[in-house]
C-alpha cells in the first residue's frame, strides 16, 4: 500500500492504528479552490520514480502508486516476479477517475499552445486501464488482465473479481486492488459542486469525520492498495502463509439515483448479505465491520442504519476515511487490506475525528485508541457513484 498514511503498508498500518487525520492545507495543486485541502500520498513525484526505475519517465501517477503498490504485495507473498510461471497470474487494478491530472494539463496544452504540444503519452497514461497494464508489464504477468471502474467500489469490485478468477481457474495467482491520483483541480471543483466535500478549510485534519453529528463531506485522497489471492491449497502447497482468508464477496446496484445513496440502504444491505450467504456464514458471526464512511451526511446515516439493522449484535465498527481522506477507487482496495491486517493483528484502529456516533446511530464505532479484538470474521464495506455497492467477507487465517 502507498496512502496518505504511508509509503507502504506497515507505515499505513501505524498511522491508521494511532487515529490521527492526515489531510493538510493548502495543496498547491488546488491553489485558489474553495476547498484546498487534501490527503498526499507522502512521496514526491521524483521519490517515486527512483523507486520505479528507468520505465518511470512513460508513467502518470496513478501507475507509478500501483506498480509500487503491487512490488510490495508480490515481495510480502513471498513470489518471484523472475520465476513464477507468468501465464498463470492475473492482474485486476480498478479505478475510480485514472490519470485526470494528465487529461487536465493535457487539455490546457492543447488550448493554449495547439495540438503540436499536446504530449503523444496523453492517450497511454489517461486509459483507465494503463495502471493494470503497467503492472502486468513490471510483474510479467501475462495472465487475464482488467481495469474495473466502480467509482468509490473500484477496488473491492477488482478484488472481487480476483476471486471469481482464482475459482474459475482462469489463472493459479491474481494481483488485485486499485489506484487513485486524481486530487486535481477539475475533480476537486467538480465534488465540491456536487456538494459531496467537507468545507473545514480552517481545520483539515479534523475534516473527514465518518458519523460525526458535524459531518459535512469527504476529504479528496489518493493512494493505491495491491493484494495477491491464490487459492489456499496452492498457498499451502508452497507453504506460504496467508495474511487472511476472503471467504465471500457480494456486489449489487441501487438503480435508484446517480450520486445518492437509496435511502432505506436495501442495496447496500443486499450486497452485504449475499456476501454473508457467499461465506456460508450468518449475520451474527461478524466480529468487526471496516465501514466505507465516507463522512457524508447521507452515506453515514444510511451506513449506521444499515449496520445495526442487518448486525443488530454491535460488531466493532471502524471508517479509515477518517485518517485516510477518501482514496476514491483506491480505497476499497485499502481497505481490504487494512482489514486483513486487523485480522492478522486482533486490533481494530480507532475512527479518526470520533468521540461518538452522531445521535441515533446505533452501532459500536471504536474511538479515541485502537481496540484490541478477537476478530475472526470481518466484513469490508465500499459504495460507489452510479448505486454501486461491493461488499468482502474476509476471514483470520487460522
Ligand atoms: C463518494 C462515494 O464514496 S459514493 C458512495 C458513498 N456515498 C456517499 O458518500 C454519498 C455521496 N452523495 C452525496 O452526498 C449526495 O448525493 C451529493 C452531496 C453528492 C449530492 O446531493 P443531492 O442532494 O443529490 O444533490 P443536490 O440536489 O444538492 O445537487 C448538488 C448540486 O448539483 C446541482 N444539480 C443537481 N441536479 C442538476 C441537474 N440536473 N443539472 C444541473 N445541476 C444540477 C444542484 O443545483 C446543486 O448545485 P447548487 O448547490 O449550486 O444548487
Amino acid at each position: 500500500m502507498l496512502t496518505p498514511a504511508g509509503e507502504d503498508a506497515d507505515a499505513t498500518w501505524d498511522t491508521v492504528r494511532r487515529g490521527a487525520g492526515t489531510a493538510a492545507a493548502h495543496d498547491p495543486a488546488l491553489a485558489g479552490l474553495p476547498v484546498d485541502f487534501s490527503c498526499r500520498v507522502p512521496l514526491g513525484r521524483d521519490a517515486l520514480d527512483r523507486r520505479v526505475g528507468r520505465t518511470a519517465w512513460r508513467m502518470a501517477r496513478n501507475a507509478v502508486l500501483a506498480v509500487l503498490a503491487a512490488r510490495e504485495a508480490v515481495h510480502d507473498a513471498g513470489l518471484d516476479a523472475r520465476t513464477w510461471n507468468g501465464d498463470r497470474v492475473a492482474v485486476v487494478i480498478g479505478c475510480g477517475l485514472g490519470a485526470d491530472a494528465v487529461r487536465e494539463e493535457q487539455a490546457g496544452r492543447l488550448a493554449e499552445r495547439g495540438a503540436d504540444l499536446v504530449s503523444a503519452l496523453t492517450i497511454p497514461q489517461i486509459i483507465p486501464n494503463m495502471a493494470a497494464g503497467e503492472v502486468s508489464i513490471d510483474l510479467g504477468a501475462r495472465g487475464p488482465g482488467l481495469a474495473p471502474a466502480t467509482a468509490c467500489a473500484s477496488g473491492a469490485t477488482a478484488v472481487a473479481v480476483a476471486r471469481d478468477l482464482l475459482v474459475s481457474g482462469r489463472c493459479d495467482v491474481a494481483v488485485a486492488g486499485a489506484t487513485e491520483a486524481a486530487v486535481t483541480p477539475l475533480t476537486v471543483a467538480g465534488f465540491w459542486r456536487a456538494g459531496a466535500l467537507s468545507r473545514r478549510t480552517d481545520a483539515p485534519a479534523g475534516a473527514s469525520r465518518p458519523f460525526a453529528a458535524d459531518r459535512d463531506g469527504f476529504v479528496m485522497a489518493e493512494g493505491a492498495g495491491v493484494l495477491v489471492l491464490e487459492r489456499a491449497a496452492d498457498a499451502a502447497a508452497r507453504g506460504a502463509r496467508a495474511r487472511a482468508l476472503l471467504v465471500g464477496c457480494g456486489s449489487t446496484s441501487d438503480a435508484h439515483h446517480p450520486t445518492a445513496p437509496a435511502p432505506d440502504g436495501r442495496g447496500a444491505e443486499a450486497a452485504l448479505r449475499a456476501a454473508l450467504a457467499d461465506a456460508g456464514l450468518a449475520p451474527h458471526d461478524v466480529d468487526h465491520v471496516n465501514a466505507h464512511g465516507t463522512s457524508t451526511p447521507v452515506n453515514d446515516a444510511g451506513e449506521s442504519a444499515l449496520i445495526a439493522r442487518v448486525l443488530p449484535h454491535r460488531p466493532s465498527v471502524t471508517a479509515p476515511k477518517g485518517v485516510l481522506g477518501h482514496g476514491l477507487g483506491a480505497a476499497g482496495a485499502v481497505e481490504a487490506a487494512l482489514t486483513v491486517l486487523t485480522l492478522q493483528h486482533g486490533t481494530v484502529p480507532p475512527v479518526a475525528n470520533l468521540d461518538a456516533p452522531a445521535p441515533g446511530f446505533d452501532i459500536d464505532c471504536v474511538t479515541g485508541k485502537p481496540r484490541r479484538q478477537d476478530v475472526r470474521v470481518a466484513v469490508s464495506h465500499s459504495f460507489g457513484f452510479g448505486g454501486h455497492n461491493v461488499v468482502l467477507a474476509l476471514a483470520r487465517a487460522c
